[in-house]
């Protein structure tokens, strides 16, 4: 069980500080998937590098296993965006390099790295090196590296956001595929409320300044899930309403006055991915 209690988080920076997260709350428990969501800049990113130890709270504390998180720790592995792979290096030495670092010795690691390869279907690509390999592949890359360490949380900030829609709906499958597999706790912020009802247990949805939990939905569906289903687009939609006040607050805060956001432009967005917007 991992629980955040009463994380703030204020950044000082040379134009005064910054609130970035107040009395943030959320518990997750072993094994589940939950998706936070919010509009940009409410502080999904902070709260990821909070629980991976990479930034601390400046009030509350997160607990994992009712033990205070004082740091980074190989129980909890953070994958990006942007993969951030070695081109210096071939596929399997990339899986292998976290491993080395932590002192696996060779047969075990070339064994977990071939293991999780396979896992995401890149096993014939063992031997390529990162710019032979389109995005997705480099994400799935990633994914194997991060699986490799053997964590039980995988803290995963936007990581198919820059892929084309149907590579994103591949990866969307073998994230499903992977996280039943391995029932890793998996906590995966998104711009994308399709892409949170599609895979979370539960959608937390985020409200900024400063940033804090606003609600959170449970996702009961049946997995695989259907977007075409009805209750899956009612939920969606659920989401989007508690959304929209808040990207509105941030979106008058960043725009000239005398600006508003039309109803059609939000919630017919084509795949429900608000971009910069949240
Ligand atoms: N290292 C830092 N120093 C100063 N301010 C920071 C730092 N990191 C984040 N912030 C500020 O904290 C707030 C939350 O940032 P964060 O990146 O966590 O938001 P986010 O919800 O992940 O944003 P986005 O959706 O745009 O990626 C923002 O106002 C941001 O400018």
């Amino acid at each position: 069980m991992l629980r955040i209690v009463g994380a703030g988080k204020i950044f000082n920076t040379n134009n005064g500080n910054t609130k970035a997260l107040e009395d943030v709350n959320l518990t997750v428990a072993r094994g589940e998937f939950v998706s936070l969501v919010g509009p940009s800049g409410c502080g999904k990113s902070t709260i990821l590098n909070i629980i991976a130890g990479l930034e601390r709270a400046s009030s509350g504390k997160v607990l994992k296993e009712g033990r205070e998180i004082t740091g980074a720790g190989p129980d909890r592995v953070v994958m990006f965006q942007e993969p951030a792979l070695f081109p210096w290096l071939r596929v399997i030495d990339n899986v292998e390099y976290g491993m080395k670092i932590a002192g696996i010795p060779k047969r075990e690691r070339r064994e977990k790295a071939l293991h999780y390869l396979k896992m995401v279907h890149l096993t014939r690509f063992a031997s390529s090196y990162i710019h032979e390999l389109s995005g997705g592949m480099r994400q799935r890359v990633a994914l194997a590296r991060a699986l490799a360490m053997d964590s039980d949380i995988l803290l995963m900030d936007e990581p198919f956001a820059a892929l084309d829609s149907q590579t994103r709906s591949i990866l969307h499958g073998e994230l499903q595929q992977i996280w039943e597999a391995t029932r890793k706790t998996i906590i995966f912020v998104t711009h994308n409320v399709e892409e949170a009802v599609l895979l979370a247990d539960r959608v937390a949805v985020m409200a900024a300044n400063p940033g804090r939990i606003k609600r959170e939905f449970e996702i009961k569906l049946p997995r695989p899930r259907d977007m075409e289903n009805v209750e899956f687009v009612y939920l969606v939609g659920q989401i989007m309403k508690e959304l929209k006040d808040e990207v509105e607050k941030v979106a008058r805060s960043e725009f000239d006055s005398g600006w508003s956001l039309k109803k059609s432009t939000f919630l017919l967005s084509p795949d429900s991915n608000l971009g910069g917007s949240i």
